[in-house]
């Protein structure tokens, strides 16, 4: 490891090293290939800035919760290349893949439909479609929890997004779509040559078909609604009504269905791996479930859970903030510098790939002591406090941190107060959690038994 003074912002020393296991022509594209995770929470270990060989390419991970900052508030210079460019193609210039003036402008114009009082709106019927769909769960009764929470996730943002006007036939299908689209995204901007995608393969023609009809039902959604021209308040309808701060220009229907995808590939497996996770986390830890309970009958007193109640169940956003830091569904994303630039202390060449990891951040004993525990108390006051800055980053930071933070948050706690009011779910004996990282942090198969309460 090499001391090094930096002419970067924030001004300070930075350590700087080269992650260890390099091997000829491949460089660690092979450790980062076979064992993401255990890789990246290696790597704070040899500095706040590592070097990585991808191939003959260098790229550098952030480690250092600063710098991690100074990358994500400086888009300019660290800017959104590499697999976004790849994106791009696949999902439309929609907001999560856009740069630039037109990044900002999209931001400005959608940034109002995700407003706190929106989200109380859009959000005021998850605890009915929740309680809806686990009305058929039987006392012992095993069930797949990853599984049931993408399928109830996918009903709860088709509700989000369209309030009306969706049948469960067409939730479904859209949910097996929305799968085979958003692994084929992955392995399309993952895939090194661009060339396999555009092979007449079975595999590619399920993408094909699948990206198609998910586009055919969100675009006959649209529109239905320009239609009827009806505000129904839900997402497509702030959506279709969202007009640029200064132009007032609107969104063409095209530019809606990029935005309406975006959110679903962004959103939907995003949130349901995060309630799979903390599911799997309570059932492990019983004395947590316990308190979880406890603050939950304690402030519901038998009603259904809403909005208003999310900000007395102080230790239950606890245990979903926990899961979060240990299973981070979105665990590393990468930047391109657009021009020579000095990071930790090093001169960054022009493109150059920049990688951050919440996954690295999360795990770093420096920044969360015994980072493997599961310790839903570090989030309550009093020892939240002590967390260092940027240390948690499940939502990234910055000019594209996150729109969807607040409404995934608050469809968590919503989700996870209406289920655990009246279930309690066992783990199957002999199940281990294998978290698979793919396009997000998937949970994998996850088998427990429904208990009523
Ligand atoms: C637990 C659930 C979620 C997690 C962990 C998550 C995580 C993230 C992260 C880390 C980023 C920034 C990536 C980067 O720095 O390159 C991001 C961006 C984004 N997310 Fe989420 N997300 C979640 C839910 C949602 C939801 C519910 C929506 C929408 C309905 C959404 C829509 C987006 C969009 C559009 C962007 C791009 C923002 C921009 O570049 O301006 N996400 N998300």
């Amino acid at each position: 490891m090499t001391p090094a003074k930096s002419s970067a912002q924030p001004e300070r020393s930075w350590t700087t090293g080269t992650a260890p296991g390099s091997v000829p022509l491949l460089g660690h594209t092979l450790a980062l290939w076979r064992q993401p995770l255990q890789f990246l929470a290696s790597l704070p270990a040899h500095g706040d800035l590592v070097e990585v060989r991808l191939g003959p390419s260098r790229a550098y991970l952030v480690c250092h919760p600063e710098l991690v900052r100074h990358v994500l508030l400086n888009p300019r210079t660290f800017d959104k290349g590499g697999v976004f460019d790849k994106a791009r193609q696949l999902l439309g210039n929609s907001l999560s893949v856009s740069r630039g003036e037109e990044h900002r402008s999209q931001r400005r114009m959608i940034q109002p439909a995700f407003h706190t009082p929106k989200i109380s709106a859009y959000t005021a019927a998850v605890a009915d479609d929740t309680r809806a769909a686990i009305g058929s769960w039987e006392p012992g009764r095993t069930l797949d929890i990853s599984d049931t929470m993408h399928a109830l996730l996918m009903r709860v943002a088709a509700r989000t997004l369209f309030s009306t006007g969706i049948d469960e036939a067409t939730i479904d299908e859209a949910r097996h779509c929305l799968r085979t689209v958003s692994d084929g995204i992955y392995k399309r901007t993952m895939a090194p040559l661009g060339i396999m995608e555009k092979l007449p393969t079975p595999g590619n023609r399920r993408y094909d078909r699948a990206n198609a009809r998910l586009r055919q039902i969100v675009d006959e959604m649209i529109r239905d609604r320009r239609r009827s021209g009806t505000d129904h308040g839900d997402l497509l309808s702030t959506l279709l009504r969202a007009e640029h701060p200064e132009t007032g220009k609107g969104l063409d229907d095209g530019e809606v269905l990029d935005q309406v995808v975006t959110f679903l590939v962004a959103g939907s497996e995003t949130t349901a791996s995060t309630l799979a996770f903390v599911f799997h986390l309570l059932g492990a830890h019983p004395e947590v479930e316990k308190r979880v309970h406890a603050e939950i009958d304690e402030v519901l007193e038998g009603r259904v859970a809403t909005f208003e109640d999310l900000p007395s169940l102080e230790y239950t956003r606890g245990v979903i903030t926990e899961s979060l830091r240990l299973y981070p569904p979105s665990w590393m994303a990468m930047r391109v510098t657009a021009a020579e630039t000095e990071l930790g202390g090093r001169t960054i060449p022009a493109g150059t790939m920049i990688l951050y990891s919440a996954q690295a951040l999360h795990h770093n004993p420096e920044l969360f002591p015994d980072p493997e525990r599961f310790d839903p108390e570090r989030w309550l006051p009093g020892r939240a406090e002590e967390v260092p800055r940027g240390a948690l980053l499940p939502f990234g930071a910055g000019s594209h941190k996150c729109i969807g933070d607040v409404l995934a948050l608050t469809e968590t706690a919503l989700i996870v107060a209406t289920i655990a009011s009246r279930w309690r779910l066992r783990p199957v004996p002999g199940t281990t959690l294998r978290p698979e990282p793919k396009a997000t942090l998937e949970p994998g198969p996850l088998p427990m038994v429904c208990e009523p309460r």
